[in-house]
């Protein structure tokens, strides 16, 4: 097991384990924590996973992991790891068992003062106008055909249906659809929990949240995406349902086969992977990123939801209860994508796990009223924490893979928050704070409690210190629905 002293501190928000610490890494793992995470982050296997996610074949230096990092199935949540596409590998569970989960933000010109006598209808909108809860099935049942052009358009399927504005596209990561879907490499188990899902929030950790923009950090950023201390906005955290897991525990199993064929020695075998230019490898990133266009659709459709019940709610109350969209961002994603490796382009597969993308200012990628100032990150902590929207950074692009972190991260496994605290006693207390709690069960709404996360303004601290991304503006919670 790695030991602090095996650790080389950079700076105060950057550490490193060199190459040289295990004889079958091909990179260093490049640490984005300050002391303390660090040592907290020697309790579970994290490290060792970024160390194994190191011995990738084709992988590119350095492995990196952020201040949120937890443990995962095979690679650490929190980490990113770059693979050369013309002979490196693409890992499933280095992206996640829901693929494309992410978050989306949406903004409103409403001030708290204003709402506030309304916020409890609120959450009982939201809660149902957005269908939550394990399994659970939305409004939009889809024929096979229809759900292969959900896999190929993405949020554009929603468009087509009179369900989002071209604006929402523009501001959505790859305008909400990624090119090279494929639906003919998934399976018909995983089409049929598919069918019926699209729509829909899903339990445990995913969630609608009204905020209040507590305090901008930047108003030029804040500006361009529409942001006014005091207003409300809604977060939005949601995957691609059932139909993205089963496409990661297919291809998880499938792929066992390939690390023999292709003779690739893992030291563990939840790494499971496939050369990127291998016909296995190919079928699987075309399925993820049909899994991908799936998640893009269904976080449209939420926030079309969500707009209905704003509409129920304020409509003749306030003076405008729209909501407009700021961004929408993936966190469990790969990505070919270039970056300057020793001064040159390389194309490499970006694989972020509870990892967002950052882009720096000046890429096309990024909507034209954003491109001067950097990619909007979201990063959620809790439902009784702050939430932060930041900004991508020149130093992502050249650190980090153009990523930073994803949320607070876990401290308290499931089962522990399960056994330590009481759901009852947990919503009285977010109630009593003023924050409006609707949840599928009171177990489920334990094990999400702000105590099994790490401090999200900590873990931003770091991100910030470290220049992988700058601060727009703090988010406090007002109302959560929580499968
Ligand atoms: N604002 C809120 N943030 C929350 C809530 N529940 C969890 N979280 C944060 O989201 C990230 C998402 O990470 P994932 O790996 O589970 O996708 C997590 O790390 C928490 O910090 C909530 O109710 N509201
Ligand atoms: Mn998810
Ligand atoms: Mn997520």
């Amino acid at each position: 097991m790695i030991r602090l002293q095996d650790i080389r501190k950079v700076n105060d928000y950057e550490w490193e384990i060199p190459a040289t610490y295990r004889s079958d890494m091909r990179a260093s793992v490049r640490l984005f924590v300050t002391r303390r995470l660090l040592e907290a982050s020697l309790e579970d296997l994290s490290l060792e996973q970024a160390i194994n996610a190191a011995t990738l074949p084709g992988v590119v230096d350095p492995v990196v992991v952020m201040p949120d990092m937890h443990q995962g199935y095979g690679f650490p949540i929190g980490g990113v790891a770059a693979t050369r596409v013309s002979d490196g590998v693409v890992s499933p569970g280095a992206i996640g068992y829901d693929i494309n989960c992410g978050v989306r933000l949406l903004a409103s010109q409403i001030p708290y003062e204003q709402a506030l006598p309304y916020l409890d209808n609120l959450a009982s909108a939201l809660n149902r106008y957005c269908p939550s809860g394990v399994g659970t099935e939305g409004e939009y049942r889809l024929s096979h055909e229809e759900l292969d052009q959900v896999c190929r358009l993405g949020a554009r399927w929603a468009l087509k249906r009179g369900l989002a504005s071209e604006e929402d596209l523009r501001r959505t990561e790859e305008g909400g659809c990624l090119e090279g879907a494929d639906p003919n490499k998934v399976s018909h188990k995983a089409k049929e929990r598919g069918r019926t899902q699209l729509g829909t929030l899903g339990a445990g950790n995913h969630f609608l949240e009204v905020d209040v923009i507590e305090q901008i950090f930047d108003p030029e950023a804040a500006q361009a995406m529409g942001l006014q201390e005091g207003n409300l906005a809604l977060l939005i955290h949601c995957g691609s349902r059932g139909f993205g897991h089963q496409i990661c525990t297919d291809y998880v199993q499938d792929l066992q086969s390939a690390v023999k064929k292709y003779g690739i020695h893992l030291p563990d075998r939840e790494l499971v992977c496939a050369p990127i230019n291998s016909p296995e490898g190919r079928d699987y990133l075309a399925a993820m990123r049909a899994a991908a266009n799936y998640a893009f659709c269904n976080r449209q459709l939420l926030a079309h939801a969500a707009r209905r019940a704003f509409e129920e709610v304020f409509a003749g109350k306030v003076r405008n209860w729209h909501l407009h969209q700021v961004y929408d961002i993936a966190h469990n994603m790969g990505k070919i994508e270039t970056h300057i490796v020793n001064g040159k382009p390389l194309k490499v597969c970006v694989h972020r796990k509870g990892a967002t993308r950052a882009f720096g200012p000046g890429f096309p990628e990024l909507p034209e009223e954003y491109r001067h100032l950097g990619q909007p990150v979201l990063v959620p902590g809790s439902m009784g924490t702050a939430s932060w929207v930041l900004i991508g950074t020149e130093t992502s692009m050249q650190r980090s893979w153009g990523s930073t972190c994803h949320g607070a991260g876990r401290v308290l496994s499931r089962h522990k928050a399960k056994k330590e605290i009481r759901g009852e006693r947990l919503r009285d207390e977010l109630e009593k704070r003023g924050i409006h709690v609707r949840a599928g069960s009171m177990s489920g709404l334990a094990e999400e409690a702000p105590q099994a996360y790490k401090d999200v303004d900590e873990v931003v601290e770091t991100v910030a210190g470290a220049g992988i991304a700058r601060k727009v503006a703090r988010l406090r919670p007002v109302a959560v629905i929580k499968g």
